[in-house]
């Protein structure tokens, strides 16, 4: 867990004078807190450096584009650890939580949940993890979830996926999909279509500017998608790929686009 490798580690008060990435100063900020309410046994003051940053993962596409079922297989080969958006909102509904209903009435009617709810569940579930590597889906799906997050988290992704898909192909997926979810349906999916146009494309080009940003074709089958353009990506990060569960058995880097703003 990011809190409790935290309260172990003793080299934080050194390590908030060096230059800090966005994701360690998300990590040593855990500390910095711990540390005001927490004394530090004197043995462990020689225990190694903390860990390092943890890998975060952006998994953007509109509804349908195969997010979930790309994570999965990425989950499969990588052991990454998989944080559906969506799928946390959904719980809150089925835990009948505070903000359940609001939560309910919002995703039936293709909305977007105010960010602070949705980055406090992402929050809690990379605080509680043992993990040190992230595939966060269908986050940050507007700009004010991308600020949200950078000043909650106080992370950056270091990768960015966009599974890029034809509306049409969307809509037949999702209506096809036979989940239960309540979103399911012709008359709330054009109003997340509309939703992803007007408040997800600028996050993509914000990425896309940044050079993080993997723009995937996502039709095809699902193993074809997977093999020729997501393995590859991941593959290229050696943080991943010692960890890898498969042979990686070509690489094909390049057949997917990394875009950035030249
Ligand atoms: N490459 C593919 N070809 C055909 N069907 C696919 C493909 N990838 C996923 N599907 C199917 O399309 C449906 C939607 O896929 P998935 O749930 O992965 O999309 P998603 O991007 O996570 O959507 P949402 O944003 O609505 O959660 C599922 O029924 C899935 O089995
Ligand atoms: N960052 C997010 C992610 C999801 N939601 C809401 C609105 C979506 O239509 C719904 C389903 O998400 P999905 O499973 O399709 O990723 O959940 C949101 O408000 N903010
Ligand atoms: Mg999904």
């Amino acid at each position: 867990m990011w809190r409790r490798v935290a309260l172990l580690s003793p080299m934080i008060s050194s390590s908030s004078s060096r230059s800090l990435t966005l994701n360690q100063a998300a990590f040593g900020l855990k500390v910095g807190e711990s540390f005001a309410t927490d004394a530090v046994n004197p043995e462990e003051r020689d225990l190694p450096p903390k860990e390092k940053a943890p890998f975060i993962t952006f998994v953007l596409g509109g509804p349908g584009s195969g997010k979930g079922t790309q994570c999965e297989k990425i989950v499969e080969t990588f052991g990454l650890q998989h944080l559906s958006a969506g799928d946390l909102l959904r719980r809150e509904i089925a835990m009948n939580t505070k903000n359940g209903d609001m939560i309910l009435n919002l995703i039936k009617d293709g909305k977007i949940v105010p960010s602070e709810v949705t980055v406090k569940l992402i929050q809690r579930e990379l605080e509680s993890s043992d993990s040190r590597k992230f595939l966060i889906d269908g986050f940050p799906r507007t700009e004010e979830n991308r600020v949200a997050f950078e000043r909650i988290i106080r992370a950056d992704p270091d990768v960015v996926l966009f599974f890029d898909c034809p509306e049409e192909e969307m809509v037949t997926r999702v209506l096809n999909r036979n989940q239960g979810r309540i979103d399911d349906n012709i008359t709330t999916m054009k109003k997340r279509l509309k939703i992803f146009n007007g408040l997800n494309r600028p996050v993509i080009d914000y990425y896309k500017n940044k050079g993080k940003l993997y723009t995937i074709n996502a039709v095809g089958t699902v193993d074809d998608i997977f093999q020729q353009h997501v393995l590859p990506i991941f593959s290229s990060f050696e943080q991943l790929k010692k960890e890898s569960r498969h042979v990686i058995q070509k690489s094909t880097i390049g057949s997917s686009l990394v875009e950035n703003s030249s």
